[in-house]
């Protein structure tokens, strides 16, 4: 029997789904980083992609046809010839892109989603600045270096992953504004995600009892994979991630880019996936509660009312959607002695900045908004989906696949006709 292998590199941890031809799941591995909230090293992140493929019983190793895999949006790296990391990644939300603000806005086309302190480009044009980047011969998205550490090749990248690197998803090219930049630099080769890359390199197959035809195929990022698993697929359904951070996506037959708001669309088939990622999310909740105290306390949230309490909860200064401020401040007082009330105030906050997004998507002229589905560790919070319904004013329902990791399966599986 043929199985598929989806491998999710989120922030707070690695999952693995591995599903027949009949797309059932047959075994889930989840692991969470240890120690700090997120592995920033990309060598804890091979320890962690090896680990995973080692946990797969090895009677469904021994008959996966293909393998892809998400990472996070605008995680990226610099790495030699050989891909070896020349320095620490940089991670999805880190702010530092900031201080070349204004060479972007010099160089971009307004609107563009690279203008952002947290875009690819921002990143690269930051690193190009540093001693490191020298060594440096290739700029990679987490996506693309994990999947070259299994097929061998460097340099090949998503169409989905390279949006934020300012690839034009349109016309299916790198722009002439930044082919004309001649950055000392080789960029991904952009694929469509699920696009067959190359088959597992000799040594991979054999040490990890795979096939030695099992193809590695181009990615997606996070976010996607959670709306490829939640099976939405008209103009107008939505799917909220509800993980370390809080991400949007309603499909729509508009475009809508703005980068005064954060707001970008991938590509997805020929319609758009709408959206923007706030910093808000789990991670917040995280620094307060453990997951056990937040499904015994949100219990115990009085459902019937609104919490006035108005926080915008961050863990530092910065914000990417539905502002776009790397200096703004989290607001998280004032502290009421209810831990109870203070994490109705939290949910109910996060949810006015969910419903703020779709409601700024909208007017921007994306679809009106039918229905949302939930991915992340949100999602099995009842509490949260009744306050969010409220906001939202639209049903708000758990997809019935969850995980990231089982929307890549899919797109192991489907390959790119998942988005005709
Ligand atoms: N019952 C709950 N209610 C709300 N949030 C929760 C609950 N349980 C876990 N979480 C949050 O889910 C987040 C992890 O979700 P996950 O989807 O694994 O994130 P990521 O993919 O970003 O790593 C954590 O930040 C945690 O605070
Ligand atoms: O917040 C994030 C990590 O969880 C990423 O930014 C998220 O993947 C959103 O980016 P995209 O819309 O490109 O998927």
């Amino acid at each position: 029997m043929d199985f598929y292998l989806g491998i999710d590199f989120g922030t707070s941890g690695v999952r693995g789904v591995v599903i027949n031809h009949e797309t059932h799941t047959q075994t889930e591995i989840k692991h969470h980083w240890a120690g700090e909230p997120v592995a920033k090293g990309a060598d804890s992140w091979q320890v962690g992609l090896f680990r995973l493929l080692t946990e797969i019983p090895e009677k469904l190793r021994r008959e996966i046809k293909a393998i892809a895999i998400n990472g996070t949006s605008s995680t990226v790296l610099l790495c030699d010839g050989a891909g070896q990391p020349v320095d620490a990644p940089l991670l999805y939300n880190d702010g530092r892109g900031s201080v070349v603000m204004p060479q972007l806005k010099s160089i971009a086309p307004p609107q563009n989603n690279v203008l952002s302190a947290t875009s690819s480009l921002a990143k690269l044009l930051w690193m190009m600045q540093q001693p490191s980047f020298s060594q440096g011969r290739y700029f990679l998205h987490q996506a693309d270096w994990l999947g070259f550490l299994l097929h061998g090749y460097l340099g090949i990248s998503d169409y989905h992953n390279a949006l934020k690197l300012g690839y034009d998803v349109e016309e299916l090219k790198y722009p002439q504004w930044l082919e004309k930049l001649e950055l000392p630099i080789q960029l991904p080769t952009v694929l469509p995600p699920g696009t067959p890359i190359a088959k597992l390199r000799p040594e991979i197959a054999t040490g990890f009892h795979f096939p030695h035809d099992c193809l590695v195929c181009a990615g997606t990022t996070d976010s996607i994979a959670a709306f490829l698993a939640s099976g939405a697929k008209y103009p107008g359904e939505a799917v909220t991630s509800l993980g370390s951070t809080l991400v949007i996506k309603l499909l729509s037959r508009t475009r809508v880019e703005d980068s005064r708001y954060g707001i970008y669309s991938h590509r997805w088939g020929n319609l758009w996936l709408t959206g923007g990622a706030s910093n808000t999310g789990g991670a917040v909740l995280k620094q307060f509660f453990s997951d056990a105290e937040l499904e015994r306390l949100s219990r115990e949230i009085n459902m019937t009312t609104a919490c006035e309490l108005d926080y915008y909860p961050l863990l530092q200064p910065g914000e990417r959607f539905p502002i776009n401020d790397p200096l703004l401040p989290p607001r998280l007082t004032p502290r009421p002695h209810s831990p109870v009330e203070f994490l109705h105030g939290l949910l109910e906050s996060m949810s006015r900045i969910e419903a703020r997004g779709y409601e700024l998507l909208q007017v921007m002229g994306a679809d009106k908004l039918n229905r949302v589905y939930t991915a992340g560790g949100g999602a099995v919070n009842s509490a949260w989906s009744t306050i969010r319904e409220r906001h939202l004013k639209v049903s708000v329902m758990s997809s019935v696949h969850s995980e990231a990791a089982y929307g890549t399966a899919l797109l192991a599986m489907r390959g790119t006709d998942f988005f005709n």
